[in-house]
């Protein structure tokens, strides 16, 4: 069993124990579940279209930063101007949280999105009650009609959908998909191996009704204005800022440098 093949077993069991504590009726009564949501897709148009990340751990990399708050992290990015945030919300591989989906939404009101391995519609509810905006599929571990059913749900609940994938064989199974983003991951989820390549590759097979995003192993400003050229509007950035002592701080120096290449 490669790593992404254990995450999703664990995540099954996960997901069956959540729904019999709490169940999806109740979670619709949280206030945030009627909240709008913010767009990050129009937000990537507009902005930096930085997405910048909270990640504690990976199994790639293991300990990136233990030691900070989610609430600064998070407000420290809006003040950087980056135009969504991710929140890592696995608990047992990156050491995150629904918590710090909350506590993140609580500190600032840019987009969020959901960083999860989303394999029923219980997680959609979830992301929402919490205060998410947008949630990821990852096409690598679902198939053609739940990557439809679960996005349709999320299209529902007002949320914009950012669609993972790493190949081309998961881009076709994407492409009747009602997702806002098409989300290229640089690393192989199954390998750990990463190359920005990979989002040039693929630029061009990704139709031009989905905003394009490049996600993973991005360490530099002049990666992004590589990728700018092959139509990318979005750019998931999380260990570079992460394994810094003040990611906002961080964030905000390569959101400077950026401008100053424009
Ligand atoms: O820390 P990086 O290399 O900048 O990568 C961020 C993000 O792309 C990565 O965390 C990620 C991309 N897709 C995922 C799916 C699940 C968990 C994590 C991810």
């Amino acid at each position: 069993m490669n790593i992404l093949d254990k995450i999703i077993a664990d995540k099954f069991r996960e997901v069956e124990l959540k729904k019999s504590l709490i169940p999806a009726s109740q979670l619709q009564n949280s206030v945030l579940y009627k909240r709008k949501c913010i767009s990050l897709a129009e937000n990537l148009k507009k902005g930096s279209g930085i997405i910048a990340e909270h990640k504690r751990r990976s199994p790639s990399k293991s300990v990136i930063n233990q030691d900070l708050n989610v609430q600064d992290v998070a407000a420290g990015y809006e003040k950087a101007e980056v135009s969504g945030i991710s929140v890592l919300t696995d608990g047992k591989y990156f050491g995150g949280s629904l918590e710090d989906l909350l506590y993140a939404r609580a500190s600032v009101n840019i987009p969020i999105l959901r960083k999860e391995f989303m394999i029923d519609e219980y997680q959609v509810t979830e992301a929402k009650a919490y205060g998410a905006d947008a949630i990821l599929l990852i096409a690598a571990v679902l198939t053609e009609k739940q990557l439809i059913y679960l996005a349709n749900s999320a299209k529902n609940l007002g949320m914009d959908v950012l669609l993972e994938i790493h190949n081309e064989e998961e881009l076709q199974k994407s492409l009747r998909v009602n997702a806002d983003m098409i989300g290229v991951n640089n690393r192989n989820l199954k390998t750990f191996e990463v190359s920005i390549d990979n989002s040039k590759k693929l630029a061009e097979l990704i139709p031009s009704n989905f905003i394009k995003v490049s996600e993973s192993g991005i360490s530099n400003t002049g990666a992004i204005a590589d990728l700018k050229k092959y139509g990318y509007q979005g750019f998931l950035i999380g260990e570079n800022f992460m394994k810094t002592s003040n990611p906002g701080a961080a964030a905000q120096d390569f959101i400077k440098e950026l401008k100053s290449l424009a």
